[in-house]
């Protein structure tokens, strides 16, 4: 019996009923052909080595032959999407094949995105295209590997059949792995149509699986709030920090669970511009780098409004109330970090945003500058790192003071320097560096991919042989545009 039949797929949120999904076959793709397998994310899930050179994988990956006794789903969610409800959404592209057993203990849902049109696809076509999914593949476990909760990869599986986006390109489907792909969204979905019973049920059952402590609670709605808030403004401080732009932070790309989810338009910030817009759709700025935690926010509200028919309105101000204070000690504890300070002390957050705002003047390589950092010493900061501003009597007065703190921890050591090597990667996913992927596999060659996984992996050590892929953005790079479609 094929390897895929024998793996015991489980289908629980269909006992939630048609309110929240639908049993969709996927649409088959021509000819399709595995070209990238996360061999790591594989033996997590328990799946066996064998199955990346399995003819089958390829089929029941690309949505070409359903496992035995798999029935896959779409679910329903709404979400306000660049701050105006969009009503119903829901997965247009994306199936859900099942949970499995994994391993660890902890169930992981299967999910492919780019399988064909479900009920939720409104225009679309049901389709990713190659271009999207390797972005989404690579960023997705570069999160991983910088230590911040997303939604996984597991494979790509690529196909010659044209699809047309602003031009013509090809189809992908990407294997999306997470303990839930539930979302803002899916709340928002019941409140809105007024279905309290299944918003009922759907937020149960969302406690019971994912938040169970919470059952303890006087209100375990609020608590699940609650939970859910900490949890995203955690998410956002670390996104924060590694200069991670969402890029369509509407509330159906908000994980209940606080993953990153939905890599379209996302980058990390080249030249340091806390104004900085990766989507080019996105005029208006309104998921800008330094806007997203009011973004967040505002995303939370939404999902704190859908819960209302669970909750007391003053148990959700109390729960929204918790979110500015959790961000900023979140973001604190980040930021000293990244600066290598150990302890606490007044004056730490004013030496960081003097840092940020010299980096601003300066458009300093957000994760070059950090990186450096690490090498200032006592004697002399180093000329590397001051080499990245552009105002240098402004960074020699910081530097002193820096130095200063330093020293009155007494942390001028190799020992700092070496834990700020592990807040502050050495590589990053740089646009152009996820371009020349694409590039590569348009024409064929997918090794960069895997190239690229395996470089960032490990992101925060010295990796001698991938000297290169710190190299600043090239001119060419400018060009690159991203924006929703995908
Ligand atoms: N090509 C498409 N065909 C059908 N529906 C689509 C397509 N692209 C996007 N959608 C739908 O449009 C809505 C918003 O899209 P958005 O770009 O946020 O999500 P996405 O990239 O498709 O997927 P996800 O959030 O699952 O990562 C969702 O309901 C999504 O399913
Ligand atoms: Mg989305």
């Amino acid at each position: 019996m094929p390897y895929w039949d024998e793996i015991d797929f489980h289908q629980p949120l269909t006992e939630l009923g048609m309110a929240v999904t639908r049993k969709v076959p996927p649409t088959p793709v021509a000819e399709p052909r595995l070209v990238a397998w996360n061999t790591d994310l594989a033996e997590q899930l328990g799946l066996p080595a064998e199955l990346a050179d399995d003819p089958d994988t390829a089929l029941v990956l690309g949505g070409n032959r359903i496992p035995a006794r798999v029935e896959p789903i779409a679910t329903a969610y709404a979400g306000h999407q660049f701050g105006v409800f969009a009503g119903q959404l829901g997965d247009g592209r994306a199936l859900l094949l099942g949970e499995i057993d994994t391993p660890g203990g902890v169930r992981a849902e299967l999910q492919l995105k780019g399988a064909g049109e479900t009920p939720f696809s409104r225009m679309g076509d049901g389709r990713a295209v190659l271009r999207s999914t390797i972005r989404e593949y690579l960023c997705s476990e570069a999160m991983h590997g910088l230590g911040i909760p997303t939604t996984r990869a597991l494979a790509i599986v690529a196909s010659p059949q044209p699809v047309w986006r602003e031009t013509m390109e090809t189809a992908a489907v990407l294997t999306r792995v997470a303990e839930s792909h539930l979302r803002f969204g899916h709340f928002e979905q019941q409140f809105y149509r007024r279905q309290y019973a299944q918003l009922h049920e759907l937020a149960d059952y969302a406690i019971d699986r994912y938040f169970p402590t919470c059952r303890a609670a006087g209100n375990p709605y609020q608590a699940m709030l609650e939970t859910v808030i900490e949890r995203t403004a955690e998410l956002i401080a670390q996104w924060q920090g590694v200069g991670f732009c969402h890029g369509v932070m509407n509330s159906d790309n908000m994980s209940l669970l606080g993953l990153t989810i939905d890599y379209g338009p996302y980058g990390f910030l080249d030249g340091c511009n806390l104004g900085h817009i990766c989507n080019h759709s996105d005029e208006a700025g309104r998921y800008a780098y330094d806007q997203q935690p009011e973004a967040a926010l505002f995303n939370l509200q939404c999902l704190a409004q859908a819960l209302l028919p669970l909750l007391e309105r003053d148990e959700a101000v109390a729960a929204l109330q918790g979110y500015q204070p959790r961000y900023e000690a979140a973001l604190e504890r980040v930021f000293r970090a990244k600066l290598g300070l150990a302890s606490e002390r007044e004056g730490d957050w004013e030496l960081t945003l003097r840092l940020l705002e010299l980096m601003q003047g300066s458009g300093s390589d957000w994760t070059l500058t950090w990186r450096r950092l690490a090498e200032f010493d006592q004697e002399n900061p180093a000329a590397p790192l001051r080499d990245l501003f552009l105002d240098r009597p402004g960074f020699d007065a910081w530097a002193e003071d820096y130095r200063a703190r330093l020293a009155w921890e007494n942390s001028l050591t190799p020992e700092r320097a070496a834990a700020m090597r592990r807040v502050n990667p050495k590589y990053i996913l740089r646009n152009y560096l996820a371009e020349q992927a694409i590039r590569a596999a348009q024409q064929g060659d997918f090794s960069e991919i895997s190239r690229l996984q395996q470089l960032l992996k490990r992101p925060f050590d010295e990796q001698p042989e991938y000297e290169a892929y710190t190299a600043l953005p090239p001119d060419w790079a400018a060009q690159i545009e991203v924006s929703c479609s995908s």
